[in-house]
């Protein structure tokens, strides 16, 4: 079987031909160029419709027009006039050759292509592009999506701040190029929320840096420096949730070698395997679009003429996905022996502590950040932590009660909470603990304090006659080594002292929760950043326990009214989660 793909979301014109081997035949893409800098969305469509014609005649100097057997084209996501010309140029072919036709998402044909060009098999991948950047992985059917922007995108960030310089359009390879001759590092915002990321902030005070007079190349260098250990971090984050034991990079801004650099890095830290396919198949093409429609029509998929409508904001995890075998068997992230877990910053021990059930949570190195990027930021978090734990208590949160900061080795010493994460209590169906999880979310906010990193895996759920009971070997806090059982003595927590609040206490009492992992904490009485907390919380939910979310997402929001002005941020929960969207 061959497959034509056309792909035309924004400014690239693209025409792709693939066997059902996976041979590549015919692979070519326009750039339109604009006059002015910045795309112009009706003039990027004229490009399409005048370069469409062109790049097909000459695929069927490649690939005679009779062999052909099935027509695909990008459905979206996209610009909404570049994707009407890429769907009326794809009926018409159909059309006229008698062919079948099928629409396509355009950032799961990145992924597709991805895959079949180098080994992975069944990868997280971060997809970073003009338009889009996300971190996906397959579970249960779909792609889901674990990490996001909240405003723009990467690619869309580089090309701004270029623009704004004076640089050519795209921006990218500019800004590569000019930090490779900059060496010094400015202070630029470095914005994470949990595995979401924001990058309008990182814009704005680049620019202002550079109209500020600083040398360009070392902005370019400091720009790239902060956007991709954002994004590194964002995607060993969702590497420590997801447990995938493979990383791919794809989409236009995966050609760049210091973002290939530091993934490759992290990936080696973390154990697990590292893919890029060539240059020429990262950016956006057509063939991968073919190949895509491809998977689809084999695994039985066919479309109407009706359904091959425009898609301009196509959500990757709201396609169904049929071509792929369930996930089973397949590489896992490994955590070390010694350690009781490893997220993306820390590796976690167990020790006893003057005789107490510890933890010591130390924040690792990574040696893809800076060295002086990495030791402030490892600082800061491990302070802050710290701080934040201590406080809560006051608010009648339960959380690990802290016995040690030690500034030079970034690490803390905190009781050891005996149960089990929330992220795995709710998979085995006992979601009362969202209710908790709730309430400890809206207290949160009564005090101002914004978490950053809510996710299921930050809540320790502890049922009654939960106690240690592992008798592991475990070290004291010198490193003497303790064997065999020991007597577990359990800090007791004071009594929830705010009568005032509206709590079910019957539900709450059912489970004990507790908080953890406050690094990326900080105080603010914003809308704005309390909106955003709970919409990461939603998105992690959405992604990793998808087949109860309405369930466990309206248990939490029930919880959450003890916060008084619940509703205003659930309302504004809407309007924030446009943002970033095509439309
Ligand atoms: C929806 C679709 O239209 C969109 N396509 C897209 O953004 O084109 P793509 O070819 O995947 O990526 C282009 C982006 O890739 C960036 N880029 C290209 N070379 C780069 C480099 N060496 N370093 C950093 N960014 C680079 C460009 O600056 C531009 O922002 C997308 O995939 O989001
Ligand atoms: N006080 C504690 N008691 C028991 N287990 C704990 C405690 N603190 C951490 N853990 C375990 O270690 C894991 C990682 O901890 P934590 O989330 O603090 O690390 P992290 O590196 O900041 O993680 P992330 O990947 O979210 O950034 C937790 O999910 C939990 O399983
Ligand atoms: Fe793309």
């Amino acid at each position: 079987m061959i497959v034509l793909g056309l792909e035309g979301t924004a400014e690239k014109t693209g025409v792709g031909v693939i066997d059902s081997e996976g041979n590549i035949l015919f692979n070519k893409t326009v750039m339109y160029k604009p006059p002015v800098q910045g795309i112009n969305p009706r003039e990027a469509a004229d490009h399409h419709a005048e370069t469409f014609p062109k790049l097909i005649k000459e695929a069927f100097e490649y690939v005679p027009k009779e062999e052909i057997d099935l027509v695909a084209f990008s459905q979206g996501p996209g610009l909404g006039p570049s994707l009407r010309v890429t769907a009326t140029a794809a009926r018409t072919l159909a059309l006229s050759m008698k062919k079948p036709i099928i629409g396509v998402n355009h950032c799961i044909a990145h992924v597709e292509i991805g895959k079949l060009v180098t080994d992975a098999q069944d990868p997280l991948t971060l997809y970073v592009s003009g338009g889009n950047t996300q971190i996906l992985a397959y579970v249960g059917g779909r792609y889901r999506i674990f990490g996001e922007t909240l405003d723009i995108a990467i690619g869309n960030c580089l090309d701004q701040f270029a623009r704004n310089c004076g640089l050519p359009h795209p921006g990218g390879p500019y800004v590569e190029k000019l930090a490779k001759e900059g060496s010094r590092l400015l202070d630029l915002p470095y914005t994470i929320k949990g595995m979401d990321i924001t990058f309008s902030g990182l814009l704005t005070a680049a620019i202002k840096k550079y109209e500020q007079g600083e040398r360009l190349e070392n902005v370019c260098f400091s720009l790239q420096e902060v956007a991709f250990s954002m994004l590194t971090e964002i995607t060993e984050r969702a590497l420590a949730h997801t447990d995938k034991g493979e990383v791919m990079l794809v989409g236009g801004v995966a050609v760049n070698g210091r973002l290939r650099e530091m993934l490759r890095d992290m990936c080696e830290e973390q154990g697990v395997d590292f893919y890029v396919p060539r240059r020429d198949l990262c950016g956006d093409n057509g063939v991968m679009i073919a190949y895509l429609g491809l998977l689809m029509y084999l695994s039985g998929r066919r479309m109407s003429i009706e359904e091959t409508k425009p898609i301009p904001n196509y959500r990757s995890d709201t396609v169904e996905v049929t071509w792929i075998d369930e996930e089973g068997g397949r590489k896992r992230r490994k955590i070390p022996e010694h350690l009781i877990g490893k997220g993306a910053e820390a590796n976690i021990r167990r020790i006893y502590y003057l005789g107490w059930e510890c933890v010591v949570k130390e924040r690792v190195k990574k040696k893809y950040r800076l060295e002086e990027l990495d030791t402030t930021i490892r600082l800061r978090r491990t302070v802050r932590e710290g701080r934040f734990l201590y406080l809560i208590k006051d608010y009648g949160i339960l959380s690990p009660y802290i016995f040690d900061i030690d500034k030079k080795n970034y690490t803390l010493t905190m009781s050891y909470i005996p149960g089990n994460l929330a992220k795995d209590e709710i998979e085995r169906g006992n979601l009362d603990c969202c209710y908790n999880i709730g309430v400890i979310v809206g207290k949160l906010h009564e005090r101002d304090i914004i978490h950053n990193d809510l996710t299921t895996s930050n809540f320790i759920v502890v049922k009654e006659g939960d106690t240690d009971d592992s008798k592991e070997v475990v070290e004291d806090y010198n490193g003497t080594k303790i064997y065999g059982s020991c007597t577990q003595r359990v800090l007791e927590d004071c009594e929830d002292c705010e009568n005032d609040l509206e709590i079910d206490r019957k539900l709450l009492e059912k489970n004990k929760v507790y908080i953890i992992d406050f690094g990326l904490g900080k105080f603010s009485s914003m809308l704005e950043d309390k909106t955003i907390d709970l919409i990461v919380l939603k998105k992690s939910i959405m992604s990793t326990h998808y087949r109860v979310f309405e369930d466990v997402w309206k248990r939490i929001l029930e919880g959450y009214k003890v916060y008084k002005e619940w509703k205003e941020v659930v309302d504004y929960m809407g309007e924030v989660e446009k943002r970033g969207r095509y439309c």
